[in-house]
């Protein structure tokens, strides 16, 4: 029979928060029932009859070895368009980097929660390395069933230094290894804009910062009471996303059943892409930035590596020049990239609000 610490619920901000166990050291205790801090309203939670839109519906799976480019490229610009989700099969990133990525997540958990806790930002010795769990928990009614460490890259000398030893390698070659279907990515969207010259600023402001998260899900005693993720958009100018083969990524339905949530089914080798905010706004609104949500899940535990490819945090973002060239109007204010980051890590996942910091109202 394991041997179960017993700890105070009331204390569960401090043993899952402050002592760095997260909502992992919950599982591993072998609590039978969710802590209330982990419940969520009704409406918020997951009703696979009325929230599945049905197995019928996917967001595109796009061949990128297609030897038809235009064909391809067409693909990608209007799944942007029209889902903001897509998943990019033969795309050029080893298997086996995704797999030891995967791996390097598992090792960084399996560290104590001693050793984890450097990480948390009070004690970790970069602000480009962070560990938390839920997404922001003194702004949340309601935590989320997750844990990851957030590492943003600055440099080669930075994450060789400050990036934890457990994942650093992996983490580290899989960014690397993303960078050239990132670049043709851009320049495919670019190109469905109209833009065919992406000189060094315009690549500085589409993908001038990237940040990996090491998403943990761990298995949920009441996964039908709370979220893993609540429903967000990212703020990035696009994400690239490993899953493992568990699921539970739902993507908001744009058609005719907005209500609808459509899974994002595990593809072994896969990398699902999505359009962020910031490339929502520099757009001026053609290519969208969807709602997407994560369930808990009650049999394993589950692991997710987004890539989040970003404006700098000094750089203005808003409608590029050449969206407005044909008259069309701005939708979208100038921001301050980091001003529209900091916004969103103040508050709970609520949904598209972020982007009303900077939409024009008419
Ligand atoms: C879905 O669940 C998530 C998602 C995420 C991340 C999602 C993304 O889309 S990440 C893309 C973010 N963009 C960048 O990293 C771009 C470049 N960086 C910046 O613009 C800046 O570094 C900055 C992120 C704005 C931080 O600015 P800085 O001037 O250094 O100020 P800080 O004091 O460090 O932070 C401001 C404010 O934000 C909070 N915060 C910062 N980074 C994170 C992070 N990685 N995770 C959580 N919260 C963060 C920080 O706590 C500050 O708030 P205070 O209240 O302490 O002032 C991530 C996690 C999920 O669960
Ligand atoms: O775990 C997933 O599948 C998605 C995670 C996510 O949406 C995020 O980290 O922004
Ligand atoms: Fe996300």
């Amino acid at each position: 029979m394991p041997k179960i610490p017993i700890i105070y619920l009331e204390n569960i901000n401090e043993y899952v928060l402050n002592q760095g166990h997260g909502v992992k050291g919950l599982a591993d205790m072998g609590i039978k029932s969710l802590p209330r801090q982990y419940i969520h309203p009704q409406e918020e939670r997951f009703n696979t009859i009325s929230d599945d839109g049905g197995e019928d519906r996917s967001i595109p799976i796009i061949d990128m070895s297609n030897d038809d480019d235009h064909a391809m490229e067409t693909l990608i610009c209007n799944a942007a368009e029209k889902w903001g989700f897509f998943q990019l099969i033969n795309h050029g990133v080893p298997l086996k980097v995704l797999e030891d990525v995967k791996a390097a997540t598992y090792r960084f958990f399996e560290l104590s929660a001693q050793e984890k806790s450097m990480y948390l930002k009070e004690n970790s010795p970069s602000s480009c390395v962070r560990y938390g769990t839920s997404f922001v928990p003194e702004a949340e009614m309601a935590l989320e069933w997750k844990d990851y460490p957030s590492l943003f890259f600055v440099s080669d000398e930075e994450t060789l230094s400050r990036w934890p030893l457990a994942c650093r390698a992996e983490a580290l070659e899989y960014m690397k290894s993303s960078e050239n279907v990132i670049r043709n990515l851009v320049k495919i969207l670019m190109k469905g804009l109209n833009i065919h010259d992406i000189d060094e600023k315009k690549e500085s402001l589409l993908m001038g910062t990237k940040r990996i998260n090491l998403n943990y899900y761990p298995k949920c005693p009441n996964p039908e009471l709370t979220v893993g993720v609540g429903r967000h958009s990212d703020v990035s100018t696009l994400t690239v996303l490993l899953q493992d083969d568990v699921g539970g990524l739902y993507v908001r339905g744009l058609d005719a059943g907005a209500e609808s949530w459509i899974h994002v089914p595990p593809i072994k080798g896969a990398l699902v892409i999505n359009i962020g905010d910031a490339l929502q706004i520099l757009s001026n609104g053609k290519y969208k930035s969807v709602e997407h949500r994560v369930t808990a899940n009650g049999r394993n535990n589950r692991v997710s590596i987004p890539i989040f490819v970003n404006p700098r945090p000094n750089d203005i973002i808003a409608p590029l020049q050449e969206m407005m060239d044909g008259g069309e109007k701005p939708k979208y204010r100038e921001v301050l990239y980091s001003d529209y980051v900091k916004y969103f890590f103040k508050k709970a996942h609520d949904g598209k609000a972020t982007i009303e910091f900077a939409k024009i109202s008419n």
